[in-house]
């Protein structure tokens, strides 16, 4: 297999705790694995080995790959979430988990998942908009799964609650191999006055700009 190096070390991949009813979400979480190993790029993730997470986080693992797994406390009985393999990095709730993995990631993807991972998906497409990380955000639109999600996003912009701008932070793309090209690509756009907000607390703690060096 080539090996292409990547302008990311580490990418944060939300998921699915189900592994979803069709084959082609299971297959896609394998892909995006593999893709993230051809180009050598680690995973950090919410641990565990259940849904979609045990199937992205295994091949990640099996090409060599660093993983971290940011798993809540009260989350880690093996018979909750299953076994995480890799790293583990215990915290002390979903809050903390949140920051971790953003913390530790320069870009950030979601598989088709449900209301977990749009949370998380939502969350750091907000904190792109108020200028607190400058980290892409990708969306792998397995068959269509988030196409409702983005004509929403269209209509809310249409409807002027979401600008042009913060809409061109989520990059879609229909397969692993796609959406990590455009992600290596991506752009932020400047924005003259979220870029002077200086965020303080447990955000600022993040260092999101300055660590990643993206
Ligand atoms: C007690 C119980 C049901 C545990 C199993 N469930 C979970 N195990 C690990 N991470 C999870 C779990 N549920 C939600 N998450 C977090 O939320 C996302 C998945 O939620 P969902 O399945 O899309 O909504 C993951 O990215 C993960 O960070």
């Amino acid at each position: 297999m080539e090996e292409t190096k990547s302008r990311f070390n580490r990418i944060c991949v939300f998921c699915g705790s189900s592994s979803g009813k069709k084959a082609s979400y299971q297959e896609a979480a394998v892909e995006l694995g593999k893709e993230l190993v051809e180009r050598r790029i680690d995973l950090v993730y919410g641990g565990g080995s259940v849904g979609l997470m045990g199937l992205v986080s295994q091949a990640v693992h099996d090409g060599g790959r660093h993983v971290l797994g940011v798993i809540p406390r009260t989350l880690m009985p093996r018979e909750l979430t299953g076994e995480t393999i890799g790293e583990v990095r215990a915290v002390s709730d979903m809050h903390q988990r949140k920051a971790e993995m953003a913390r530790q990631a320069d870009a950030f993807i979601a598989l088709p998942g449900g209301y977990g991972t749009l949370e998380e998906l939502l969350e750091v497409i907000t904190w792109a908009q108020l200028g607190i990380h400058r980290k892409p955000v990708g969306l792998l639109n397995v068959e269509g799964y988030y196409n409702s999600l983005l004509s929403f996003i269209d209509k809310a912009v249409d409807e002027g609650f979401i600008s042009p701008a913060a809409r061109r932070i989520i990059i879609s793309a229909p397969t692993a191999k796609e959406l990590v090209r455009e992600l290596e690509e991506y752009v932020p756009e400047y924005d003259e006055i979220t870029s002077k907000l200086i965020w303080e607390g447990e955000v600022e703690m993040l260092n999101y700009v300055s660590e990643s060096g993206v």
